[in-house]
């Protein structure tokens, strides 16, 4: 990607996950201290007015790397041309809004945003959807972007793996960079499936590390009722504590995706969000999260693994719901 500047589009720039992420874009810590890059911040017209700020800002920060900044609340403006986009903005969930109009409110943002990729996006773009209902909103997406290889839209869901490697740290009180092959399953939600059975920490699989320090009865219990629930359930801790939901840890989840999807992983596991093409019994199409690698600038789904009964129950759990939001998506006539 380094020679001419790379484009990336950020929408809902002007919210806080998009201030979070901006500067270190620009700062050179998403693709590296050779690459420049061109931003392209889409916005609804209320959010104009931060994400213009956010602008000045950036031409204030003077970061090197930085070629230039466009505002726009035009999506086919703010995608053409795009290398990666990195579709943020969403519709929250408003109080007495059902789970279907929620997902019909996003159909609305997410089938154009789709469209204007497919019209004016760069040959090679890269799109990872962090909007909620992240995985959903990346189906409504490609949907209608019948041109753009499918395998090119993604939804995040390193925020979740990386979650995930913070509790085992702590548990294992191991460094992260220590802890291996941890992987999420599924859906961006409470359903997810964090997966520890073939982590390993100082090369060690952690099952065995967890048996001989707790117990292997208190150890499965550790798993199935503490570390699962709280990966799973942590955005809601983080709105409980914080007051609004995860904003600087999801900005460097994004980045770190991105980061890894275009240099590679060198063979070491992530999990992301990537359309299925039957792995593991996921119904082809759905966008499901996976232990991944990345290389040559695609992700690869890491084959050969056996889910034991319990956790082919919870992936089983977290498809079931992924496949109900496409059904409900598409009696939409969102996709
Ligand atoms: N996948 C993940 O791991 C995570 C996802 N999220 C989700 O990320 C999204 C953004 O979160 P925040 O930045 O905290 O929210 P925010 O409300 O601060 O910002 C969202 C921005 O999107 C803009 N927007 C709305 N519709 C748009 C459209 N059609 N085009 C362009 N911009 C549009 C809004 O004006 C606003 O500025 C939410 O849906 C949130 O649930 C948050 C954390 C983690
Ligand atoms: O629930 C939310 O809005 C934020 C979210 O996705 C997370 O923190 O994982």
């Amino acid at each position: 990607m380094s020679g001419s500047p790379v484009t990336i589009t950020i929408t809902g720039a002007g919210g806080q996950i998009g201030y979070a992420l901006l500067f270190r874009i620009a700062s050179g810590a998403m693709l590296g201290p050779d690459t420049s890059v061109r931003l392209k911040l889409l916005e609804i017209p209320q959010g104009l007015g931060a994400a213009e700020g956010a602008a000045l800002e950036l031409q204030d920060a003077a970061f090197p790397l930085l070629d230039s900044v466009d505002v726009t609340d035009d999506a086919g403006r703010a995608f053409d041309g795009a290398n990666l986009g990195l579709l943020v903005g969403a519709r929250p969930r408003g109080p007495g809004m059902e789970r279907a109009d929620l997902l019909e409110a996003n159909g609305g943002i997410f089938g154009p945003q789709g469209a204007a990729i497919n019209a004016g996006a760069a040959d090679d773009v890269r799109i990872v959807v962090v909007g909620n209902p992240a995985n959903t909103n990346a189906l409504i997406a490609a949907a209608h972007a019948p041109d753009v290889p499918r395998d090119r839209f993604t939804a995040l869901t390193r925020l979740d793996h990386n979650r995930a490697l913070g509790q085992l740290s702590e548990a294992l009180d191991a460094p992260v960079g220590e802890i291996s092959r941890v992987a999420i399953w599924g859906n961006h939600s409470a359903t997810q499936f964090p997966d520890v059975s073939h982590a390993t920490v100082r090369g060690r699989p952690v099952p065995e590390v967890l048996d001989e320090e707790m117990g292997p009865d208190a150890a499965r219990t550790w798993l199935s009722d503490v570390f699962i629930p709280r990966v799973a359930q942590r955005g809601a801790e983080i709105i409980r504590v914080r007051g609004s939901s995860s904003v600087a840890s999801a900005a460097s989840a994004t980045i770190d995706h991105v980061r890894d999807w275009v240099h590679g992983t060198d063979g070491a596991w992530t999990s992301a969000a990537v359309v299925s093409t039957g792995e593991y019994g996921v119904p082809e199409g759905l966008i499901c999260s996976y232990p991944v690698t990345g290389a040559d600038g695609t992700w690869h789904v890491v084959p050969g693994l056996e889910p034991d009964a319990f956790a082919a129950q919870r992936i089983a759990a977290s498809v079931e719901e992924l496949v109900a939001e496409r059904d409900a998506v598409r009696a939409l006539g969102l996709l």
